[in-house]
């Protein structure tokens, strides 16, 4: 039986008068990567934090690792690791003595991965903690996040800051850790390529919503870009299933949609004696679709 390792029904958060969550359903099961997009202000940290019981939902509920975000147990709390936005380590501590504080909070540090980490992401462990590069404290933060060996891993923006090449060795530690089927991650970021590498699943935040959950594979064999040369005027608004951005002009449009199929595009074809090419999307291009300028409101679809 397969167990959730994150669940929300119905989750919504607002700040006063500001819904900036509103009536989030989502499930991602233990062993997944999940890549979490949206633009700025969509309510991805918002989301993290409700998950992780830093911010109280106003209704709805959510759950980590079986238990309510909102009372989380010391016991589930030691089986989470999370990298914050903005993470908050101790200048006055030398890298070294920074990693041995924090694996005194648990009884299952890992020195030696700590130590390896360290040395593969060549981190100084005598420099202090406040004259490290942005990109390195960031690097330290995420190597604190996996030392206690986490089972879930929570990371808002992670490699906002790092090199390529920092990045794909970070990228690389994902993979590395969830090669334990017992092992999840969360992270967010804007970096679609990143996401491509390695993501299981994708959850798209869009207004506070979820536009989109599921596999990466699902979202791009079925996210396509239909070009359409009709040989009549089209309407300036026409509906089509699974739709999330029109652009129509004449007799030419360009319609994304969600769920591709043959049937599908020889509908189109006939209903507006159209040459219909379809195109395809890297996951960039399906952000941008989803989240530019809709035309006609496309409903929220879910695999
Ligand atoms: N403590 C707070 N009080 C009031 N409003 C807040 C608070 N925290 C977040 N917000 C608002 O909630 C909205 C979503 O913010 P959030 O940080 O979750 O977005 P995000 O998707 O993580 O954005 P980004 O990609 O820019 O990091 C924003 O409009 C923000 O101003």
């Amino acid at each position: 039986m397969s167990t959730a390792a994150i669940q929300t029904k119905q989750l919504t958060k607002r700040f006063d008068a500001d819904s900036v969550l509103r009536g989030i359903d989502l499930t991602i099961e233990t062993g997944q990567i999940v890549g979490l997009i949206g633009t700025n202000a969509a309510g991805k940290t918002t989301l993290i934090k409700c998950l992780l019981g830093l911010l109280q939902a106003t209704s709805g509920s959510c759950s980590l690792l079986g238990e309510d975000s909102w009372n989380l147990s010391g016991k589930t709390k030691a089986r989470i690791g999370y990298v914050s936005q903005d993470f908050e380590l101790l200048p006055w501590m030398t890298v070294q003595s920074m990693c041995d504080y924090t694996g005194a909070f648990y009884p299952q540090w890992q020195p030696d991965r700590v130590g390896h980490l360290l040395t593969e992401w060549q981190l100084p462990r005598d420099k202090r903690v406040g004259a490290l590069s942005v990109g390195q404290r960031q690097k330290l933060a995420v190597i604190l996040a996996l030392g206690h060996q986490p089972e879930l891993l929570m990371l808002d923006e992670p490699v906002a800051s790092l090199d390529p090449f920092a990045r794909r060795q970070f990228l690389q530690s994902l993979v590395q850790f969830t090669e334990s089927e017992q092992n999840t991650v969360l992270f967010s970021t804007h970096i679609t390529s990143d996401l491509e590498r390695i993501a299981s699943h994708v959850a798209i935040l869009r207004d506070g919503q979820l536009a989109w959950y599921g596999p990466l594979d699902t979202l791009k064999e079925g996210c396509k870009r239909l070009r359409i040369y009709s040989q009549k005027p089209l309407p300036t608004h026409f509906v089509v299933p699974g739709a999330i951005r029109y652009e129509i002009n004449g007799q030419h449009a360009l319609v994304s949609v969600v769920h591709m199929n043959d049937q599908l595009r020889d509908t189109l074809a006939q209903q507006w004696q159209a040459d219909v090419q379809v195109e395809d999307l890297n996951l960039e291009e399906i952000f941008l679709e989803w989240t530019g300028r809709l035309d006609n409101p496309a409903d929220e679809v879910m695999a």
